[in-house]
C-alpha cells in the first residue's frame, strides 16, 4: 500500500489552486472514469468550450458535501510513491478559518503563485494572502513546502524565464524570513490550465532545469510537479502514541452515527472503546472506512469515517477529539499555557483579551488570562516577566482559558495539535501549547523545547 500524505493547497485568490488541483485529480486521480465521463459530458452540454479543471473540482466538492459517502476521499490523487489527499483551503479571506483547520491537518503545503502580470504582485502585496498562508503553514508545523509558479502561459512573453526568476526570487525572500530553508524548497514553473510541467515535461521552458535535477542525470528539463510531489519526505507518523482523532464532521448514515476525521496519533481499530472529549461520551467502534474500503487498522494520517454504537449524531460535533478510553483518553482542559506570536493586531493586547482559537478542528473562544513572559521571537529567550501589553511582532508565553469545554494537548506530547487565534477577521496570533491543566486537575507538562 502507498504511503498516505495530506497536502494543503495554499495561495492567493485566483492564483489557480482549483485549476491545478483539478488537473492533478483528473490526470492522476482518485475519481473513477465513469464519473469523469459524466462530468465531461455535462460540461460539453453546458456549452463550455473546453473542459475546466476548476469546474471539475467544484463538482467533486459538491458531491462530497452532499455527504453520501462517509469519507472525504474524493479529492485524491496518486503519485508513484504516495497516495495524496487534498485538503481544501479556499483562498478568500473569510474562509481562512477553514484554511487553518486544513493546514493543521496537512503534512505538506503546495503554494500556488501566479506569474501572470500584476497577479504575482497582488498576491504578495500587503492585502494579498500569499505570505499569510505561508506563514500560517510554517507556524502550524507544516515544514515541507513546495511552490508552483503558475500561469506561465500568461507571462509576457509566454513562458518567460525572466518572469519566473523574478517570482522565485521574491517568494524565496519571504519564505526565508518565515523560517523555511529555501534551499530545500522546490519551485516548478507550470500552467495548471494548459498542463506544462504538471504531469509531463515540456519543451516550452527549456531553461527550466528543475529542482535537484542532478537526481535525473541526463534529463533535459527539470522535474514536473508530479515528480516534485513524489520526492517529498514521507511524514513521520506518531503511531506509538495514544490515539487522538479530532472530528472533522459527524454524519448520520442509515441508523448509524459516523464521525469523520484524520488520525493524528495512535491507532484505531474496530472493537475499540473510544472516549470523546469534551463530550465525555464513550462508544464502541463498529467499523472503519477509508476511501470506500473497510479497514482493520487505521493509522496516523488516515482520513477515516467510523461507525459507532449507541451515540446520537446530536451528541458529537466537529472539534471533539476521540481517543482510546483505556489508554490516556483525551479530556477537556481548564487552562493551558501557550507560546504565541502576535501577527496582526491593530492595537495592544492586554490580559482578558478573547479571540477565537482554531486548534485542530475546534473553534473555541479563549481568554488570555495571564501574560506571563515576553520572549525573543527568534531565540525563544525570555525578555521580560509579566508584560502589561503585547503587540504585533511580539512573542510571549500566555495562560489561556477556554470559555467552553475544549480538548487540547501539549505540542510536545501530541505534535500535530497546533493553533491559531482569530479576531477581526484575521489571524491575530499563532502558537503551540506548552502544557495543559486538565479538567480533573492533573497537570501534564513538558519542559523540552519545541522541535523546529
Ligand atoms: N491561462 C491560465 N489561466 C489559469 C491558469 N490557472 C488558473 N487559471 C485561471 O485563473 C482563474 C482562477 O483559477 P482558480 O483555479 O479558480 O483559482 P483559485 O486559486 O482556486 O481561486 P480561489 O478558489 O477563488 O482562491 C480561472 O479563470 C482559471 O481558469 C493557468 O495556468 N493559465
Amino acid at each position: 500500500e502507498k504511503a498516505h500524505v495530506n497536502v494543503v493547497i495554499i495561495g492567493h485568490v485566483d492564483s489557480g489552486k482549483s485549476t491545478t488541483t483539478g488537473h492533478l485529480v483528473y490526470k492522476c486521480g482518485g475519481v473513477d472514469q465513469r464519473k469523469l465521463e459524466k462530468f465531461e459530458k455535462a460540461a460539453a452540454q453546458m456549452g463550455k468550450s473546453s473542459f475546466k479543471f476548476a469546474w471539475l473540482l467544484d463538482k467533486l466538492r459538491a458531491e462530497r458535501e452532499r455527504g453520501i459517502t462517509i469519507d472525504i476521499s474524493l479529492l485524491k490523487f496518486n503519485t508513484q510513491k504516495y497516495s495524496m489527499t487534498i485538503i481544501d483551503a479556499p483562498g478568500h479571506r473569510d474562509f481562512i478559518k477553514n484554511m487553518i483547520t486544513g493546514t493543521s491537518q496537512a503534512d505538506v503545503a503546495l503554494l500556488v503563485v501566479s506569474a501572470a502580470k500584476g497577479e504575482y504582485e497582488a498576491g504578495v502585496s500587503r492585502s494579498g494572502q500569499t505570505r499569510e498562508h505561508a506563514l500560517l503553514a510554517y507556524t502550524l508545523g507544516v515544514k515541507q513546502i513546495m511552490v508552483c509558479v503558475n500561469k506561465m502561459d500568461l507571462t509576457e512573453p509566454p513562458y518567460s524565464q525572466k518572469r519566473y526568476d523574478e517570482v522565485v526570487r521574491g517568494v524565496k525572500v519571504f519564505l526565508k524570513k518565515i523560517g523555511y530553508d529555501t534551499n530545500a524548497v522546490p519551485f516548478v514553473p507550470i500552467s495548471g490550465w494548459t498542463g506544462e510541467n504538471m504531469i509531463t515535461p515540456t519543451q516550452k521552458m527549456p531553461w527550466y532545469q528543475g529542482w535537484k535535477v542532478r537526481l535525473r542525470e541526463g534529463a533535459e528539463t527539470g522535474k514536473t510537479l508530479l515528480e516534485v510531489l513524489d520526492s517529498i519526505k514521507p511524514p513521520v507518523r506518531t503511531i506509538n502514541k495514544p490515539l487522538r482523532l479530532p472530528l472533522q464532521d459527524v454524519y448520520k448514515i442509515g441508523v448509524g452515527t459516523v464521525p469523520v476525521g484524520k488520525i493524528e496519533t495512535g491507532v484505531l481499530k474496530p472493537g475499540m472503546t473510544l472516549m470523546f472529549s469534551p463530550a465525555k461520551l464513550t462508544a464502541e467502534v463498529k467499523s472503519i472506512e477509508m476511501h470506500h474500503q473497510g479497514l482493520d487498522t487505521a493509522l496516523p494520517g488516515h482520513n477515516v469515517g467510523f461507525n459507532i454504537k449507541n451515540v446520537s449524531v446530536k451528541n458529537l460535533r466537529r472539534g471533539d477529539v476521540a481517543g482510546n478510553a483505556q489508554h490516556d483518553p483525551p479530556s477537556d482542559v481548564r487552562s493551558f499555557e501557550a507560546q504565541v506570536i502576535i501577527l496582526n493586531h491593530p492595537g495592544k493586547i492586554k490580559s482578558g483579551y478573547c479571540p477565537v482559537l482554531d486548534c485542530h478542528t475546534a473553534h473555541v473562544t479563549c481568554r488570555f488570562a495571564e501574560l506571563r513572559e515576553k520572549l525573543d521571537r527568534r531565540t525563544g529567550k525570555k525578555l521580560a516577566d509579566d508584560p502589561q501589553l503585547l503587540q504585533s511582532g511580539d512573542a510571549a508565553t500566555v495562560k489561556l482559558v477556554p470559555i467552553k469545554p475544549m480538548c487540547v494537548e501539549s505540542f510536545f506530547t501530541y505534535p500535530p495539535l497546533r493553533f491559531a487565534a482569530r479576531d477581526l477577521k484575521q489571524t491575530v496570533a499563532v502558537g503551540v501549547i506548552k502544557s495543559v491543566e486538565k479538567e480533573q486537575g492533573s497537570k501534564a507538562s513538558q519542559k523540552t523545547q519545541p522541535s523546529k
